[in-house]
């Protein structure tokens, strides 16, 4: 992890962009993304300027934590053809300078979101980066093929952090969302891994694919998208949920559990010659599912605010 030897090639400076690419801005709107329904489907209603800072903050330390990440992971993403092109193994950003932005990014959005709100969600924000930095990236990710079903834990704490911002508490309604993302995690990632296989083994990484080999983890993704159906229809009947989104779930989750299945009874031959376009597609698919599950909660809330439709839910919510 040491900058010793590294050479900023000339003329490759980094720009405002490298360090925006370090925050994985992608994969993080869909991780502000939960943490904003988080937010807004709480009981408490929290102001509007308190909501978009602590929004903000959210989003800057899943960003610090995407730094962190890739700092630690430099020596893999110069392997990987996916990460190559990152700033810092393309070079255009030293270790250092991303180990620096990391840490000063963490503190500061933790102890803006500890003021913005209240402390107990600034130090569940911390613990998410504590989580995802050192419990998987350090430690999980490089050790054992379930480095993603613990790691994924910090990618499903964002709705309760958000949740926490509005409460300054843990709650069913929370931990029922903490679990759609957390058994949600497996099968979106190892969609990804059945047509990744070769950069993860390529870089010794010991996901799935690589020390179990395709027809086991074809195998597990069914049988996540098995266990998630319950839990994501499940969320449906706390007080956050309602027909809307019990329709939303039973139509995605019979979609999932149907892609799983064809997956596990697809030929390796066949996927290969096909260039892997089911699993893509399932991959493609998996952030559907994701976002439009949080979206019909954000539907619902907007629904409950509807005091004759809030009135018809309770009769069969149980919270
Ligand atoms: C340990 C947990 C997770 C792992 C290992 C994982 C892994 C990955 C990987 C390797 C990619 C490929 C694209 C890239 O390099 O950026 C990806 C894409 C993506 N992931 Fe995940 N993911 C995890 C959790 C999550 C969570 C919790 C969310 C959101 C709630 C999420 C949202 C996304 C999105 C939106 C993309 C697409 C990004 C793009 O369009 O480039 N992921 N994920
Ligand atoms: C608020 C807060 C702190 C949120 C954190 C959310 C979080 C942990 C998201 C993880 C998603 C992610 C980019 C996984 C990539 O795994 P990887 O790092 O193994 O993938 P890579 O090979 O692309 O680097």
């Amino acid at each position: 992890m040491s900058d010793i030897g590294y050479v900023k090639p000339q003329g490759q400076d980094a720009q405002f962009n490298d360090f925006v690419a370090l925050l994985k801005p992608r994969v993080m709107s869909l991780v502000v993304f939960t943490a904003f329904v988080g937010l807004v489907v709480a009981p408490v209603p929290v102001h509007p300027l308190v909501g978009f800072i602590s929004i903000l903050f959210i989003a800057l330390g899943g960003g610090a934590s995407g730094a962190l990440n890739m700092w630690y992971d430099a020596d893999i993403d110069r392997i990987m053809k996916r990460t190559q092109s990152r700033p810092i193994p393309a070079g255009r950003v030293s270790e250092t300078e991303a180990l620096g932005f990391g840490l000063a990014l963490s503190v500061i959005s933790c102890v803006m979101l500890a003021l913005a709100s209240n402390i107990f969600a600034g130090l569940f924000l911390a613990f998410t980066i504590f989580f995802y930095v050192i419990v998987y990236t350090m430690w999980l990710k490089r050790s054992t093929p379930q480095n993603i079903v613990i790691g994924g834990a910090a990618g499903a704490f964002p709705p309760m952090i958000g949740w926490a911002v509005a409460t300054g508490s843990v709650s069913v309604e929370s931990v029922a969302m903490f679990l759609l993302i957390f058994l949600w995690t497996p099968p979106h990632f190892w969609a990804l891994a059945l047509f990744m296989k070769s950069d993860y083994s390529a870089a010794k990484v010991p996901m799935l694919t690589v020390t179990h080999g395709r027809k086991t983890t074809r195998r597990h993704i069914l049988a996540y998208a098995l266990i998630l159906a319950p839990v994501a229809i499940g969320l449906g009947v706390t007080s956050i949920g309602g027909p809307v989104y019990l329709a939303t779930a039973l139509v995605l989750n019979a979609i999932f559990i149907h892609g799983g299945w064809v997956i596990w009874r697809r030929a390796e031959e066949t996927a290969e010659a096909e260039g892997y376009r089911f699993e893509k597609r399932y991959f493609y698919f998996s952030l559907l599912y994701l976002a439009l599950h949080f979206g019909a909660l954000l539907v619902e809330k907007a629904l409950h605010l509807w005091p004759a439709y809030a009135q018809f839910v309770q009769g069969f919510t149980w919270s």
